[in-house]
């Protein structure tokens, strides 16, 4: 998928938020959007996943099967969260939709409200619905919007089970979040947003691992000085 010279802009009087942006969104990949406030992230996130048409540009090979997770789920919507997921996992084609939307229900700890008015439901709860609707169709392009915000701990690691399972599965997964520890440990391509522009820097593995050696590791201590990618703090 690439994006080809994407400019954006709100109205006609407005800056423009976006301009001239090209950039390839690469199959397989973990990307994380970073920088500012109001600088542009959930705007380019928008674009990716074409829920917001670029004022200028274009997109090219955007995959079929992709879902969005907005930073602000509408849950005044009229529906509760099995008829709601139903309702979308028949315009996914699934063939048991009422199943597929029970197990993300109970993957993400919200099967209790299955039965609930959107409109009734407590925030984190809701924020469940948006991801269990993002992950129905088993996307091949996932685009998180602070989607781990409100979630309780055990929904917070289910949603980066998903996303591994996305990525294990050649899918793209593009995703903003405030807490920079999110996903630190894969490796994760980072696209700079602000002053209209984005800025990529490179998949590096980012994780810090320490580890300690017996006296008798000499052979593997030898290794990891030879290997580029090992930074050796200390040996005592
Ligand atoms: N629907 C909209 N209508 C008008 N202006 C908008 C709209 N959405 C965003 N903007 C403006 O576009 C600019 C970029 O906003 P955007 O939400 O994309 O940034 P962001 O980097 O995601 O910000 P934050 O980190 O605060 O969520 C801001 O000036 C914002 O006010």
């Amino acid at each position: 998928m690439r994006l080809d010279g994407i400019g954006v802009r709100y109205g006609l009087r407005d800056p423009w938020v976006l301009r001239g942006v090209s950039l390839d969104v690469p199959a397989g990949q973990l990307i994380r959007a970073q920088g500012g406030n109001g600088g542009g992230k959930s705007t380019l996130l928008r674009v990716v996943a074409g829920v917001c048409s670029p004022t200028r540009g274009s997109v090219r090979d955007r995959p079929a099967r992709r879902a969005y997770v907005p930073e602000r789920f509408p849950a005044a919507l009229p529906f509760t969260p099995h008829d709601y997921l139903c309702h979308l996992g028949r315009i996914h084609g699934l063939r048991e939709p009422a199943q597929r939307a029970g197990e993300l229900l109970e993957r993400f700890g919200a099967a209790a409200f299955a039965r609930t008015p959107l409109a009734e439901l407590s925030k984190g709860t809701c924020q469940k619905v948006a991801v269990a609707q993002a992950l129905l169709g088993e996307p091949e392009l996932l685009v998180l919007d602070e989607a781990w915000t409100g979630l309780d701990q055990d929904a917070r690691a289910e949603l980066d089970t998903a996303v591994d399972e996305r990525l294990a599965g050649g899918g793209t997964v593009l995703f903003v979040d405030h807490d920079p520890a999110r996903l630190a440990a894969r490796p994760v391509l980072r696209w700079q947003v602000g002053d209209g522009g984005v800025a990529v820097t490179d998949a590096e593995q980012s994780s810090t691992v320490r580890i300690t050696l017996s006296t008798e590791s000499a052979e593997l201590l030898r290794e990891l000085r030879e290997d580029p990618r090992a930074r050796i703090e200390s040996v005592r």
